[in-house]
C-alpha cells in the first residue's frame, strides 16, 4: 500500500513542477505581451492623432525621427565644434529629434551609451534654461565641471553653491539676466525647496524653461535598484510644465520599471527609445575563488600587475562576510594587501566621512590611485570612463545588480574586462542576507546559474535577463572565447546520500549548514566505502558543494533561515523534489572544471586545454594574439573572435575577396594577408590526415608555450582547506 501512495506522490509532486515551470513560462509571456499591447496603444495613439491631424488638412506627422529636421545643421556644429565629438551613437541623434520636437522621450540606454549628450546638446539648441536632475552631488559636479570647460554655461544649485552663485542663478531665474543654459539640481531641490519652485515657475512663465532633464530616471522607481523617495515628488514638474518636453534617462532596462516611471513622471505618452543593454566592449569572466582570502588577492594583485600594468583604473567590490561592520574591516585589508604587493589601492565605503571618501575618489578620478576597493555603496557617482576592469571578490546579489556594478567598466567604449570570483562556499552569506527581499533568493540563484555554467555565452544570460533577442559575443566572454575542458560526473548517487542524510537529520530533529553538510556527507561516503563495495567519493570539498548548490537550485534541496540576535544563519534543508533524489530516479549531472576555469594558467600538469580542435585554429588563435599586440593591444578576440576561427578552420578561405564575406571588410583589410599565409599550407595539404597531425603537434607545442607565456602573471591555485 505504502509503495503505491509512494508512486502516486512522486508523480504528483512531478506534475506540480511541471505546472510551476508552465505558471513561469506564462508569466514571462504576459510580460511580453504587456510590452507589446504598450507598443501597439502608442501606434494606435499616434496612428489617430495623424488622422485628426489629416482631417484638418493638416500635414501627416509621421515619427520617424532619423530624418532631416530644420534644426540638422546646427546640432552636427554643435556636436562636432563644441562636444567634440565626430558622430552620433545609436539613437542620439534621433532622441534628440524628438526632444527638439518638444515631445516627453524616455531613454533606456546601457552604461556610457551617451545619455548626457542627448539632453545637453538639446538644452544648447534651444533657447533657455534646461533643468537636469541628477541624484548625486558629486555625479553633478563632474557634469558642471565637464560643461564648463566647453564654455557652457551650466551651473548647479545644490548645499555647495556659493551665496554668489546661487544669487546669479536666481536673478537668471527670475529675470533672464545673465547667461544660464545647464541648471543642475538634486531631486530633494523640487521636493523641498519652495523658493527655487517658485523661481522656476517665474523663469517658465517668461517662456525662459527650455526642457527637463531627468537622469537616472530609474530612482523614480520601487522596482529599480536604486530607488531614491525624493524622485518620486518629480511628477510635479510635468503638472507644473505641461508643454515643456521633458527627457527622462536611465540605464536600466526591466519592463516593469519602464512602466513605473512613465506614470510618476506623468509622460504616459512620451516617445520611448529602448537600446540594447549589450556591452560589447566588456569581457565577461567568473573565476574559481579560493577558499584561502589570501589566494584570492594574489591572484586580484597578478592580474592588475600583469594585465594593467600602465596604471589603467579599476574597482574591486568586497562585501562582507557576516556583519555589516565587518565590511569596513575587509575594505581596508583588502586595499592594505594591494598595497603590500605594490598596487597602489585604497578603500572606500559609506560609514567614512564625506571629506574622507571624496579625496579617495577624486585621486581615483585622476589616476593617482589606481584601484578602489569599495562596496556597492561605491556605486552611481562614478562617471569615469576608462575604467578598465571591475572585479568582484563576492557574488553580486541578481543579475541586474551585477550587470550594473560591471558595466561601471569600459564607459568609454574600450575593451575592459568585469571579472567575477565565485565560490559555491560564499552562498549561503549571500543568500542569508537577500532571502528576505521580495524575490531576493531567486535573484541570487539566477546569478548563481550565470557562474556555474561553463558552457552558455555569459552574455545571452544578460539577454535573457532583460527580454532581449540573442546577439553575438564575438567571443567577449570566457565561455565563448576559450571555453574550459569539463568532466561530467553523474552525481546520481551523492545525491541520494544528501538526501538521505538530510533525510535522517530531520526526522531527528537536526538541521545543518552547508558546510556541516559537506562534513557529514564525505564522513558517510567515507565510512560506506571502507564497509562495503560502494564506490569511495572522488569528489573534493568544493565539488560537494557545488552538487549541493546544484540541488538547490534543481529544487532537491533549499535553504531556510533562522534568526538569532546577532546574525542569521542559513540551513540546508529538503526541497519539493528531494524523494526523486533518494530513490535515484532524479539524474544528477555534475560538471566539474578540468584545471582552473577560464582557462588562467592552467593546471600544473598542463590539462587545461582549449576545445578547439584543429591545428589550424591553434595557428590562427596564436596569430590573432600576435595581431592583437601589434594593433595596439587590443583584445584578441577583436581581431578574431573564436566563432570567426572556428568558421575559417572549416571553410579555409583562400583570397582576400573570399574571406571578406566571412569576417568583413575592416578584418579582412587589416588582417587578410596574415590570415591567408596561415590557411594556405592547410588548404594545399596532400594526405590531410597525416600533415594535419604533424601540424598540430607543432602548433601543440607552440600553443603551450604561448599559453604560458601570456598567462605568466596569472597563478593556478590549487583547492585548499576553508580560512
Ligand atoms: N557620439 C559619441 N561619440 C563618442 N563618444 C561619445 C559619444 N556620446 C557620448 N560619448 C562619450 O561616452 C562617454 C559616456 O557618456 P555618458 O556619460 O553620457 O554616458 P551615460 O549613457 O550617461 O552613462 P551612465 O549610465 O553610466 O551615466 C563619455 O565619455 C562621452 O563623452
Ligand atoms: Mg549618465
Amino acid at each position: 500500500m505504502e509503495p503505491d501512495i509512494e508512486e502516486e506522490l512522486l508523480c504528483v509532486e512531478a506534475e506540480l513542477q511541471d505546472v510551476q515551470d508552465q505558471i513561469r513560462a506564462l508569466l514571462d509571456r504576459q510580460e511580453k505581451l504587456y510590452e507589446r499591447q504598450s507598443e501597439l496603444q502608442t501606434l494606435l495613439d499616434g496612428y489617430k492623432i495623424s488622422q485628426s491631424a489629416e482631417n484638418k488638412a493638416a500635414p501627416v506627422a509621421v515619427e520617424d525621427w532619423s530624418g532631416s529636421f530644420e534644426w540638422d545643421s546646427r546640432a552636427d556644429d554643435t556636436r562636432f565644434n563644441i562636444f567634440g565629438i565626430s558622430s552620433f551613437r545609436a539613437n542620439q541623434r534621433e532622441i534628440i529629434n524628438a526632444v527638439m520636437s518638444g515631445r516627453d522621450v524616455l531613454v533606456i540606454m546601457a552604461a556610457g551609451g551617451g545619455k548626457s549628450l542627448c539632453y545637453q546638446l538639446p538644452a544648447i539648441l534651444r533657447d533657455g534654461v534646461a533643468l537636469v536632475v541628477s541624484p548625486l552631488l558629486s555625479l553633478i559636479q563632474d557634469q558642471v565641471m565637464g560643461l564648463t570647460a566647453l564654455g557652457i554655461p551650466a551651473y548647479m544649485l545644490t548645499s555647495t553653491t556659493s551665496k554668489e552663485d546661487e544669487k546669479y542663478i536666481y536673478k537668471a531665474l527670475d529675470k533672464g539676466e545673465g547667461a544660464l543654459t545647464i541648471l543642475y539640481v538634486t531631486p530633494e531641490k523640487i521636493s523641498k525647496s519652495k523658493r527655487f519652485m517658485s523661481k522656476l515657475e517665474k523663469c517658465h512663465h517668461g517662456g525662459r524653461l527650455s526642457l527637463v532633464a531627468i537622469d537616472e530616471a530609474h530612482c523614480c522607481s520601487q522596482w529599480g535598484h536604486d530607488f531614491r523617495p525624493d524622485y518620486k515628488n518629480l511628477g510635479i514638474l510635468k503638472i507644473q510644465f505641461p508643454n515643456i518636453p521633458m527627457i527622462a534617462l536611465t540605464a536600466t532596462a526591466t519592463y516593469k520599471v519602464q512602466t513605473d516611471l512613465m506614470e510618476m513622471l506623468h509622460i504616459p505618452k512620451c516617445v520611448k527609445f529602448v537600446s540594447t543593454v549589450n556591452r560589447p566592449n566588456l569581457f565577461y569572466k567568473v573565476l574559481d575563488k579560493s577558499s584561502v582570502g589570501k589566494v584570492v588577492i594574489d591572484e586580484i594583485a597578478d592580474y592588475i600587475r600583469g594585465s594593467c600594468s600602465n596604471n589603467e583604473s579599476g574597482i574591486v567590490y568586497c562585501f562582507s562576510r557576516k556583519e555589516c561592520e565587518q565590511v569596513n574591516e575587509l575594505l581596508s585589508l583588502v586595499a592594505k594587501e594591494l598595497r603590500d604587493r605594490g598596487i597602489s589601492a585604497d578603500y572606500y565605503h559609506a560609514d567614512m566621512d564625506v571629506v574622507a571618501r571624496g579625496k579617495v575618489h577624486l585621486r581615483w578620478s585622476k589616476n593617482k590611485l589606481q584601484v578602489i576597493v569599495g562596496t556597492v555603496a561605491f556605486g552611481m557617482g562614478i562617471n569615469k570612463p576608462d575604467v578598465r576592469f571591475v572585479i568582484h571578490h563576492s557574488l553580486s546579489k541578481s543579475m541586474e545588480t551585477y550587470y550594473q556594478e560591471s558595466g561601471r567598466a569600459g564607459r568609454d567604449g574600450l575593451p575592459s574586462e568585469c571579472i567575477l570570483y565565485f565560490r559555491p562556499g560564499d552562498i549561503p552569506r549571500q543568500s542569508s542576507m537577500v532571502f528576505y527581499e521580495n524575490c531576493g533568493l531567486q535573484n541570487l540563484y539566477d546569478i548563481v546559474r550565470y557562474c556555474q555554467s561553463n558552457r552558455k555565452c555569459r552574455r545571452s544570460a544578460f539577454f535573457q535577463h532583460f527580454g532581449e533577442a540573442m546577439q553575438d559575443c564575438n567571443g567577449m566572454c570566457d565561455n565563448c572565447a576559450y571555453g574550459t575542458e569539463i568532466k561530467e560526473v553523474d552525481a546520481t548517487y551523492h545525491a541520494k546520500i544528501i538526501a538521505s542524510l538530510l533525510h535522517d537529520m530531520q526526522s531527528n530533529d537536526q538541521r545543518a549548514t552547508m558546510l556541516q553538510l559537506v562534513d557529514r556527507f564525505r564522513a558517510k561516503i567515507k565510512a560506506s566505502a571502507g564497509a562495503s563495495n560502494t564506490p569511495a567519493s572522488d569528489l573534493k570539498k568544493e565539488e560537494v558543494e557545488q552538487l549541493i548548490i546544484l540541488l538547490i537550485l534543481d529544487r532537491v534541496l533549499k535553504e531556510e533561515f533562522q534568526h538569532t540576535a546577532y546574525a542569521t544563519n542559513a540551513y540546508v534543508t529538503l526541497g519539493p523534489l528531494w524523494k526523486q533524489a533518494l530513490q535515484g530516479k532524479k539524474a544528477v549531472k555534475l560538471e566539474i572544471t578540468i584545471g582552473q576555469r577560464g582557462n588562467k594558467g592552467g593546471s600544473p600538469k598542463g590539462a587545461n586545454k582549449r576545445t578547439r580542435t584543429s591545428g589550424l585554429e591553434t595557428k590562427l588563435d596564436e596569430l590573432r594574439i600576435e595581431l592583437s599586440s601589434s594593433h595596439g593591444g587590443i583584445f584578441p578576440h577583436a581581431v578574431l573572435s573564436m566563432q570567426q576561427i572556428n568558421m575559417l578552420g572549416h571553410q579555409k578561405p583562400t583570397s582576400i575577396e573570399e574571406l571578406e564575406k566571412l569576417i568583413g571588410k575592416v578584418k579582412a583589410e587589416k588582417y587578410g594577408n596574415r590570415i591567408i599565409e596561415i590557411i594556405q599550407p592547410y588548404v594545399t595539404l596532400e594526405n590531410p590526415d597525416v600533415m594535419e597531425q604533424d601540424l598540430r603537434k607543432a602548433s601543440e607545442n607552440g600553443g603551450n608555450k604561448r599559453l604560458k607565456k601570456k598567462d605568466k602573471n596569472l597563478v593556478y591555485v590549487e583547492s585548499s582547506e576553508d580560512e
